[in-house]
């Protein structure tokens, strides 16, 4: 930021408390960023960030937190930056398979653009710091994924899917509603497949989740 740009009003989303204090950590103190946890699931995170954009005013709005990573995609312990926001599950199931409200034609959309020119900065900036960094479309969905085939169904649906989470279309719907660009931001806590909690690496995801934040902080400057 130079001396004549105000600074970027963000408002950024986690879903648990660990999640929010880990970005915090990372934006050091008096970042005068406000972080809140908007709760776990699409519904919760859509309510809490209209509640907060009703309240205060805002330039940018990231869905942040930890998320399973698509294999071959991304590795736990890595970081993937949203190119698109997807809700991978919002449509019908039929014979052919999944239909997504778009080809409904039920007049709205399940993929949300994102904010491209500060993610791409930020993706630069992350390999610089030698951080492993991938940018590709996010999935929300309602249900974690716990079995090989939806994971390879669900990487069929969508091409280049990175990983998947629980919120992400719900906060990038209600910055919409505001007229606001939104980025989602997430750390590889697991890998998208058969459900195996006990080898979920949080701590790891969350301390690569804090080095993400503080490299957000260099960006917008
Ligand atoms: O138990 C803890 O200490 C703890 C600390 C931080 C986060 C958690 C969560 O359980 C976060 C749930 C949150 O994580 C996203 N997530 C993570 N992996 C996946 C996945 O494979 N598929 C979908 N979502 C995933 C999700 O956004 C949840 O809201 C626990």
């Amino acid at each position: 930021m130079n001396e004549k740009q105000k600074p970027l009003r963000c408002l950024i989303v986690t879903s648990v408390a660990a999640e929010k204090e880990a970005v915090e950590r990372g934006f050091g103190r008096d970042s005068g960023i406000t972080v809140i946890t908007g709760g776990v699931g699409q519904a919760a995170a859509a309510a809490s960030t209209a509640r907060e954009l009703a309240q205060a005013s805002y330039d940018l709005v990231i869905c942040a937190g930890i998320a399973g990573g698509f294999s071959g995609q991304a590795g736990v312990g890595s970081i993937v930056v949203a190119d698109r926001i997807i809700a991978a599950d919002l449509g019908t199931e039929s014979a052919e398979g999944f239909i997504s409200i778009d080809h409904l034609q039920l007049g709205t959309t399940a993929v949300i653009e994102t904010e491209h020119m500060l993610s791409r900065r930020l993706v630069t900036r992350l390999r610089e710091k030698q951080l492993p960094v991938h940018s590709g479309p996010i999935l929300t969905l309602s249900t974690v994924t716990g079995t090989a085939e939806s994971a390879r169904v669900l990487a069929q649906r969508v091409d280049g899917a990175a990983a998947e989470g629980m919120e992400g279309y719900g906060v990038a719907v209600a910055a919409a509603q505001f007229a606001l660009p939104v980025m989602e931001i997430r750390t590889i806590s697991n890998l998208v497949g058969p459900r195996d909690r006990d080898a979920w690496r949080i701590k790891e995801a969350l301390a690569v989740l804090e080095q993400a934040s503080a490299a957000f902080m260099e960006v917008i400057k």
